[in-house]
């Protein structure tokens, strides 16, 4: 520092012989300003987590989990216009609506973005969105590659956008039919659309490799993405 700027002080004591205070207030002096107890940094911006990838990988497992071990997350409930199976919770798995709701919804552009899936339609609705964002919730958003496709146009790099994959085909086939949930044709379906998805890994940011047993390597892979995207100097500033 220019020394004719500096304020007359006494001598800063060395902290060897002196309390941590007194140094502290020397320093101050010497310096001509106090030290501000304020955070360096703002608090990190709310992320928008896009997670997608192939019937089966193991999205919905990794997000359980990763909502366990993970506070202030928010797994945003998707709206539908299909009838509720059973053993179905409205609010939990699904938020579920008349089709005259979900036009109405449409209408209103209550929703992030929606499709209609062999006759039913499902869409992500705002307000959930904005509600959670405001409280400095990190949003979570489990959609499929075309879904996903539609986000990045429309929030482009505001969010992150994480495809899992198995670690090959013969492991995400096995997986899917040890889930015993599909019929043989749509298990023959989703089997040939997973081949033709993963042609889509590079509109993605991140790949998380979700390998068989390896459910929590995949969730800390996850944990590791969200805590480097809050450490980003340029944060991602998502807007609803
Ligand atoms: N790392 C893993 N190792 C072994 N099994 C796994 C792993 N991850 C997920 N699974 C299992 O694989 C099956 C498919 O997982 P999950 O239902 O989460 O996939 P998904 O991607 O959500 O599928 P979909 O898109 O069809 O709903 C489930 O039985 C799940 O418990």
């Amino acid at each position: 520092m220019d020394e004719s700027r500096r304020s007359p002080v006494g001598p800063i004591p060395h902290p060897n012989d002196a309390g941590r205070n007194e140094v502290f207030r020397a320093l101050e002096a010497s310096l001509g300003s106090t030290f501000s107890s304020e955070p360096i940094v703002p608090n990190p911006n709310p992320l928008i987590i896009v997670v997608s990838g192939p019937s089966g990988v193991g999205k919905d497992a990794v997000i359980k989990r990763l909502r366990e071990v993970r506070e202030d997350l928010h797994f945003v409930v998707t709206a539908t216009s299909r009838p509720k199976r059973e053993g179905e919770i409205d609010g939990k798995d699904y938020f579920f609506v008349s089709k005259d709701e979900f036009l109405s919804m449409i209408d209103k552009n209550e929703l992030l973005e929606y499709a209609l899936v062999y006759g039913d339609y499902k869409g992500i609705p705002k307000q959930q969105i904005r509600e959670y964002m405001a409280k400095g919730c990190d949003i979570v958003l489990r959609v499929d590659i075309q879904g996903a496709a539609t986000l990045r146009r429309i929030l482009r790099n505001s969010a992150v956008f994480v495809f899992l994959v198995a670690e090959s085909e013969e492991a995400l086939v096995k997986r899917l039919i040890g889930r015993k949930t599909e019929s043989i044709e749509a298990l023959v379906m989703r089997v040939a659309s997973a081949k033709e998805e993963l042609r889509h890994l590079k509109e993605f940011d991140y790949v998380v490799v979700n390998k068989e047993g390896e459910l929590e390597s995949s969730v800390k892979v996850m944990e590791s993405i969200i805590d480097a995207e809050k450490a980003k100097v340029q944060q991602r500033r998502a807007v609803i």
